[in-house]
């Protein structure tokens, strides 16, 4: 597969890395120095860059018929209207917060712990997020995404950086450390005892092979599709 690279940072490179040990080909590397490009000279592109240009790079890849695979977080205000150019287009769109098998294996733990919990009122929930010094968002759009599961199973409304007392809002905390690659925790906690489940990603080969599986999964494809349908978990 001729694969284009829609930033070339940190995951990138990494990208760049497994994709080529599985025999596919970068023929584009696209950065903030990058003037004019073309598109059509990949069979899929896959966009990590930054919040700001991420909604550019997508749409542009949906007008030139090019299947686009994106991990970027902190753009999604225009998420709907990019799904909705993707359909106009006939394009082939895949977005997904975590590309990580674990952490979508960890998705569905939460939403099967959300739906057992939704009774259970003595316990407060909380999230905790940790990365690396130089992400730009906050939240991470992982965490985005655990809350918002969480929120469909309890009596939470929304998601909060702040401390809170509201009862309807699910504080989220955001640390930034280090090289912390990200880490993930959820935690049920009552007078009598907590529970918390917890996602540690080593390094960013997990999310890197997750964008390369979906892209590949995603080739030959129309509409818009989320990593459910890659890993079968629809079923
Ligand atoms: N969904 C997932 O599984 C994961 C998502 N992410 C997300 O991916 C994104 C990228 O993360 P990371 O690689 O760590 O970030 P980096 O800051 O390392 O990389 C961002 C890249 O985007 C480039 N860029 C800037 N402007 C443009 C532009 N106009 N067009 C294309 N590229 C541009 C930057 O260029 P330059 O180097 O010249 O500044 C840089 O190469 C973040 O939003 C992060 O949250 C990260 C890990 C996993
Ligand atoms: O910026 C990162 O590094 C990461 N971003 C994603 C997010 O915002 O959830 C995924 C991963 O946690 C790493």
């Amino acid at each position: 597969m001729k694969i284009a690279l829609l930033g070339y940072g940190r995951m990138g490179k990494t990208i760049e890395q497994i994709a080529l040990q599985k025999g596919h080909e970068i023929v584009l590397k696209v950065d903030e120095n990058t003037k004019n490009y073309d598109i059509t000279i990949a069979d899929v592109a896959i966009d990590f860059s930054i919040p700001s240009v991420a909604f550019n790079n997508i749409t542009n890849c949906f007008k030139n018929n090019v299947p686009v695979v994106s991990g970027t977080t902190g753009w999604l205000a225009k998420f709907e209207e990019a799904k909705t150019i993707c359909k106009q287009q006939k394009g082939a769109f895949i977005y997904a917060s975590n590309y990580s098998l674990g952490v979508n294996i960890f998705f569905e733990l939460n939403n099967y712990l959300a739906k057992m919990m939704h009774h259970l009122d003595d316990y407060q929930i909380s999230l905790e997020e940790i990365h690396h010094t130089k992400k730009l968002d906050a939240p991470s759009g992982t965490a985005i995404t655990l809350a918002e599961d969480i929120i469909k199973h309890s009596s939470k409304n929304s998601w909060t950086l702040d401390v809170t007392n509201n009862e309807t809002e699910l504080p989220i905390v955001a640390k930034r450390i280090d090289d912390v690659p990200g880490t993930h925790s959820i935690k049920y906690k009552s007078k009598v005892d907590t529970i918390d489940i917890k996602h540690t990603a080593h390094n960013r080969d997990g999310f890197a092979l997750g964008a390369v599986v979906a892209a590949e999964w995603l080739v030959g494809k129309t509409g818009v599709f989320t990593m459910k349908d890659v890993l079968g978990l629809n079923k």
